[in-house]
């Protein structure tokens, strides 16, 4: 049976390398994807990996019916034998609708893969729909670390290393930026909720001990 699966996890845990993994084995077998991507950090039309890895992908523009866009292939004499769809969090709640009726009426297998959660935990849209209407939701076996050394389970945005908890959901970035630019680190839990990343972690560290305060 054709199947919507969602590969989710935080950032940086090797989504996109998988993506790129269940491409490759695929397209080596002969069969045809049909790679669907929203701003990668690589540009328009591409599906990158931290790896170096790279490969051309249709971007997925507002309002766009990816279910028609994947008929209207296939009625141009376009072969489609699945269907890969990375930074699926930017995906609308219609277009995973879209997917789903990929699966259901065209009988492709639809792997969806992104983040579930925003920099403040808040469900992206898309992401909340994947849950919803997925026959299975898998989360990435290699784990991305808090700087604890705890499971990452959490993005954070930073500004100049501190989290920050204002602001637009969508702002692409990546998980190692310079000091000065909006970037990303995940987190454990406790730490996102903490707000403590690496940088103000080792800030605190290095201040001197505080003297014990005696209670009133
Ligand atoms: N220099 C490196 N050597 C080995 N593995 C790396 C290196 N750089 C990145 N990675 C791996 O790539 C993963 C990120 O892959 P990527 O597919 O870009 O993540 P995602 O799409 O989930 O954000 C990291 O978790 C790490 O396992
Ligand atoms: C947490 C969070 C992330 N983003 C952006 C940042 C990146 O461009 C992508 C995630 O890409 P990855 O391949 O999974 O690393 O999402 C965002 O726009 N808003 C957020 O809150």
């Amino acid at each position: 049976m054709p199947e919507l699966v969602f590969f989710s996890g935080t950032m940086d845990c090797g989504k996109s390398t998988l993506a790129l993994q269940i491409e490759h084995n695929r397209s080596a077998r002969g069969l045809a994807g049909m790679i669907f991507t929203r701003d990668d950090r690589a540009g328009q039309g591409k599906l990158s990996s931290r790896l170096g890895l790279v490969t051309d992908a249709t971007e997925v523009e507002d309002g766009q019916d990816l279910y028609a866009h994947v008929v209207d292939h296939l009625s141009r004499g376009g072969r489609v034998d699945y269907v890969i769809a990375d930074e699926a969090q930017f995906l609308s709640p219609d277009q995973i609708d879209q997917l789903a009726r990929v699966v259901d009426d065209l009988e492709l297998d639809v792997y969806a893969f992104g983040i579930t959660t925003d920099f403040r935990s808040k469900l992206f849209p898309g992401s909340q729909r994947l849950v919803e209407l997925a026959d299975r939701v898998e989360v990435l076996q290699v784990e991305a670390l808090c700087w604890c050394g705890a499971r990452a389970t959490h993005n954070a945005r930073t500004v100049g290393g501190v989290m920050v908890v204002e602001g637009a959901q969508v702002v692409v970035g990546d998980v190692a930026q310079s000091p000065d630019e909006i970037g990303y680190e995940v987190l454990c839990r406790r730490h996102h909720r903490r707000r403590a990343t690496a940088a103000t972690a080792r800030a605190g560290a290095l201040s001197p001990d505080v003297l014990p305060v005696s209670p009133a």
